[in-house]
């Protein structure tokens, strides 16, 4: 099968991008991972898919894969792209839109600069609905939450680490670290993705205080691996720090591939993300029936 697609990125996080709004393409979990391949395929960290509304009040549905070909709830720089690209493709004329995903609806809108804001929805934190399981663990009460004490180890290596817990429809482990550049995300970011503790694994987060108003920041993404840039964990970090008494309510965030700011006025708010959005090129590709 020969498929168009466009390809994306959002601050360094790359997407292969799908347009499904006149019929789905029917592809596999195999096929998903052949297009994110970056040597047998297009290449990209996520593959987005833009299919029609599902219902009143909502403009499109997102459809989101992990390169490892895995379906998953949200992601935030996706979201700015998903935005630019139903505008530039015509698919709507609005400043504007409401959009489907599987963890909820969000909102994303266009600025005027050219970069893209979007209300990702409130953070949740109950663990039960991260998953995280917190069972015999006792919290370290931190600012006005806590942070949790994981035990990761391998034959080479043993760390207790202290992670705040949340999920911005996807979850995250948000850990404070003194230097990003230094920081272990290689080693570490695949156990805490893997650890039992978190049944649907997890993003991984390393954050980097500078000041009350700007963090530096690297995800270890489930599905993915390191990526550039991380919306839903740049929203995540944001939050934790918010919460644990370290950041402002408006941070900017800078990660390996670029800015994003992140505003947040509190428990039962909306995370706002504001960041670029940019198209690479288009192409199309032979996707094989089994890769
Ligand atoms: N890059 C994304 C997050 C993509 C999904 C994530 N890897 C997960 O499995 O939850 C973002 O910008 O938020």
């Amino acid at each position: 099968m020969r498929i168009r697609f466009t390809k994306m990125q959002g601050a360094g996080n790359d997407f292969v991008v799908l347009d499904e709004t006149r019929g789905t393409l029917g592809l596999t979990p195999a096929q998903y991972r052949f297009l994110g391949n970056r040597h047998f395929g297009v290449g990209a960290d996520q593959i987005l898919t833009v299919r029609p509304s599902p219902g009143p009040d909502i403009d499109f549905q997102y459809v989101i894969h992990n390169s490892d070909g895995g379906e998953v709830e949200q992601c935030g720089n996706g979201a700015r792209c998903f935005m630019r690209f139903v505008r530039e493709r015509g698919l709507t004329t609005k400043d504007a839109v409401r959009v489907q995903t599987l963890s909820g609806v969000i909102e994303p809108r266009m600025g005027e600069d050219g970069r893209v804001t979007v209300d990702m929805g409130a953070p949740i934190f109950e663990t039960e609905k991260v998953p995280f399981d917190p069972a015999g663990l006792t919290p370290q009460h931190e600012g006005a939450w806590q942070t949790w004490h994981l035990a990761l180890s391998t034959h080479a290596e043993e760390a207790i680490i202290a992670v705040a817990v949340l999920s911005m429809g996807n979850p995250h482990a948000v850990q404070v670290v003194g230097n990003v550049d230094t920081a272990p995300v290689a080693t570490q970011g695949p156990l805490i993705e893997h650890h039992p503790r978190f049944p649907q694994r997890v993003n991984a987060g390393f954050m980097q205080i500078v000041s009350r108003s700007q963090i530096r920041l690297r995800v270890f993404e489930r599905g993915a691996g390191e990526t550039l840039a991380c919306g839903t964990g740049a929203c995540a970090a944001v939050v934790s720090g918010i919460r644990l008494g370290l950041l402002d309510p408006r941070v900017d965030v800078e990660t390996r591939g670029g800015r994003l700011t992140i505003e947040w006025a509190g428990v039962g708010q909306p995370v706002f993300m504001t960041g670029p959005a940019v198209t690479v090129f288009e192409g199309d590709i032979e996707v094989p029936e089994q890769p």
